[in-house]
Formats: C-alpha cells, sequence, structure tokens
C-alpha cells in the first residue's frame, strides 16, 4: 500500500513538472552559457532581420519592384507600374548579404543551442559567441558598403571557424549512430 502511495505521487510530481515549461525555461535562463547563447543569437538575428527593411528601403529610394501592385503603391500610373519591375545593383547587394546571413545566421542557431548544452566554460562559450557576432556584423559592413576584398571573405571564414568549431565540441561530448 506504501508502494502503491509512493508511486502514485511520484507520478503526480513528475505530471506537475512536465506541465510547468515555465519553470524550466527560467531555469534555463539561469544557466550562463545559455543567457549568453540567448543574447548573441538574438543580436545576430535581429542583425539578419535589419535587411529586410533595408531591402525594402532600396527598393523604394531606388523604385524598383518585383510586383506591379507594390510599383501602384509607390506612385506608378497602372500604365507604366510594369516599367520599375527591374533590378537594382544595391537592391541585389542587400539580398545577397541577407541570403549569406541565412546561410550562416541559421547553422550557428541550431549548433550554438547543442553546444550550450553540451557545457562549455563560459569564458570559452563567450568567445565562440562574440567571434561569431562580431564576424557576421563586420561581413555586413564589408558587403554592404562595400570593401575591398578579401575583408568579407575574411569575416566569413572566421564565423564559419566559430560554428564549425562550436560543432567539434558537440560531437566531441558524445555521438550516437
Ligand atoms: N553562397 C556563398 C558561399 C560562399 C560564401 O559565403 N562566401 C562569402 C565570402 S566570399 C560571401 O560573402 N559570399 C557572397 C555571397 O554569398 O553573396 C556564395 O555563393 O558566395
Amino acid at each position: 500500500m506504501l508502494y502503491g502511495y509512493v508511486r502514485g505521487w511520484c507520478e503526480e510530481r513528475s505530471r506537475a513538472q512536465r506541465f510547468t515549461p515555465d519553470l524550466e525555461m527560467s531555469e534555463l535562463f539561469d544557466n550562463e552559457v545559455f543567457l549568453a547563447y540567448s543574447t548573441y543569437s538574438t543580436i545576430v538575428l535581429l542583425k539578419m532581420l535589419l535587411m529586410g527593411p533595408l531591402t525594402g528601403y532600396f527598393r523604394v529610394t531606388r523604385k524598383v519592384f518585383v510586383n506591379p501592385e507594390d510599383a501602384r503603391a509607390h506612385g506608378a500610373k497602372d500604365d507604366d507600374a510594369r516599367k520599375y519591375l527591374r533590378t537594382d545593383p544595391d537592391v541585389e547587394r542587400v539580398r545577397r548579404c541577407h541570403q549569406n546571413d541565412l546561410e550562416n545566421i541559421v547553422p550557428f542557431i541550431g549548433i550554438g543551442v547543442l553546444y550550450a548544452l553540451s557545457g562549455p566554460d563560459l569564458s570559452t562559450a563567450l568567445l565562440h559567441f562574440r567571434i561569431f557576432a562580431g564576424s557576421r556584423i563586420l561581413h555586413s559592413i564589408a558587403y554592404l558598403l562595400p570593401l575591398p576584398q578579401p575583408s568579407r571573405g575574411l569575416c566569413w571564414l572566421v564565423g564559419l571557424g566559430a560554428t564549425l568549431s562550436m560543432a567539434y565540441r558537440v560531437l566531441k561530448t558524445g555521438m550516437h549512430f
């Protein structure tokens, strides 16, 4: 009877814990490495998010649109709306910069969370996160100004190196095939 009571209590407790996600999330944010990961992830995601409004800015100021209704919304007459369906080097440059962010920041977010959960030292983790965030901010500056190569290439390589180094640590911590 005592065994049944204890088992019931344990089951009830584990059910309650499963249904308190807020508590688990806040505990995760008590972990300094995870907090650093969330800070730098948010920084690079916001930087990437900025590329959308920047593309919009160049579209409107250069009058370069992808849909006739967009051109009309920005003052083109019905007849010549199609004239504004064109490409522009500045718009394309921001779009390539955005695309490159997607190719690099999305893997950082995925590998970074696994890395943060693999229990690295705070100082080593901060070094990875700061190097990655710095390299991506500099990559965008080098792309948009533009700065002469190999500045952009080096920024890209440094960011890629940080992500690969985190992936190495994740796989070194344990693998299961
Ligand atoms: N998808 C990239 C892969 C290589 C890469 O990311 N290179 C860096 C350094 S040269 C870059 O900034 N590429 C320009 C871009 O992706 O638009 C490309 O096509 O270039």
